[in-house]
């Protein structure tokens, strides 16, 4: 069910109206949600508030990340490295206990990004303020810094690598991003449903909870788990929010807010 976001509640508000007592199982997506959304990627580092929240609720309850990052950058980024972290919009999942988390759509498509990857260079190399950021599972062409009169360049060269792989491949839309991933049914949503699988996480005492800020983490919010009887949440500018339609049941204004509620959680 959709919803318009700015009519959406705090989840603090949603749990205390449940009188939900059922434990935490925690997924977080990373950029806009653990940190702020910046300029260029590679500065996206966590704080050190944040490290200490996420660290203290991964001793009180499950905790995993969701991001479209691959997953080497994501950790780094976090400066943690005892999280159950999923990549690449999902598809790249490994737990420092247990190794790599395979799944459905593990494997099979390296060759098609490599190739994708290389044909996103060549023609991102024309196009002054691009980046392109490569991944294990997908390509990300931003265009942050891009001239806006050159964004339908951007668009052209993304329609054209379509084109030439017809079948093979998806984008997904993102804040001044475009992501091409290989056009297989599997996303964050599905990698959560996964996930509360193989942790053994199903049942009448957990809460599975989501957050996320981004068009892919849709996907997430209607996963069964997360939309019948779970928590999804969207951290979006409340100024946003008028004009975002959401999957989610509700919302917190910034990565501030995100702190404060999961500090709260499973106390
Ligand atoms: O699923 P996420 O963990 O939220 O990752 C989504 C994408 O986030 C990054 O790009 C976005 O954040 C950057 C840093 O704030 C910003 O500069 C960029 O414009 C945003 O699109 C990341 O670079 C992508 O790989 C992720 O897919």
């Amino acid at each position: 069910m959709s919803a318009r976001a700015s009519e959406l509640p705090a989840p603090e508000a949603v749990l205390a109206e449940r009188d939900d007592r059922r434990t935490p199982a925690v997924f977080l997506d990373y950029d806009g949600v653990l940190t702020p959304i910046v300029d260029r990627p590679s500065d996206a580092v966590m704080g050190p508030e944040m490290r200490r929240i996420v660290s203290d609720l991964a001793r009180r309850t499950s905790v995993c990340v969701v991001s479209g990052r691959d997953r080497a950058v994501v950790t780094e980024l976090m400066g943690l490295d005892d999280l159950i972290v999923a990549g690449s919009h999902g598809f790249d999942i490994h737990s420092p206990s247990t190794g790599t988390i395979t799944h459905d759509a593990s494997s099979g498509f390296e060759e098609l990004v490599e190739k994708v990857t290389a044909e996103v260079t060549d023609g991102a190399a024309a196009i002054e303020g691009t980046l392109v950021e490569p991944k294990h599972a997908s390509v990300a062409l931003h265009y942050r810094a891009v001239d806006p009169a050159r964004h339908g360049e951007v668009s052209d060269l993304v329609d054209g690598i379509l084109a030439a792989h017809p079948g093979e491949l998806r984008v997904t839309p993102g804040k001044f991003v475009h992501e091409i991933q290989p056009k297989i049914d599997w996303n964050k949503g599905r990698a959560v449903e996964h996930l509360l699988g193989v942790l053994d996480l199903r049942g009448p005492d957990v809460l599975p909870v989501y957050l996320g800020d981004d068009v892919t983490d849709e996907d997430a919010f209607v996963a069964p788990s997360i939309a019948d009887g779970g928590l999804g949440v969207l951290v979006i500018d409340p100024a946003d929010a008028a004009a975002r339609e959401t999957a989610a049941s509700a919302v917190l204004a910034d990565v501030d807010a995100v702190g404060r509620f999961l500090d709260g959680l499973a106390r």
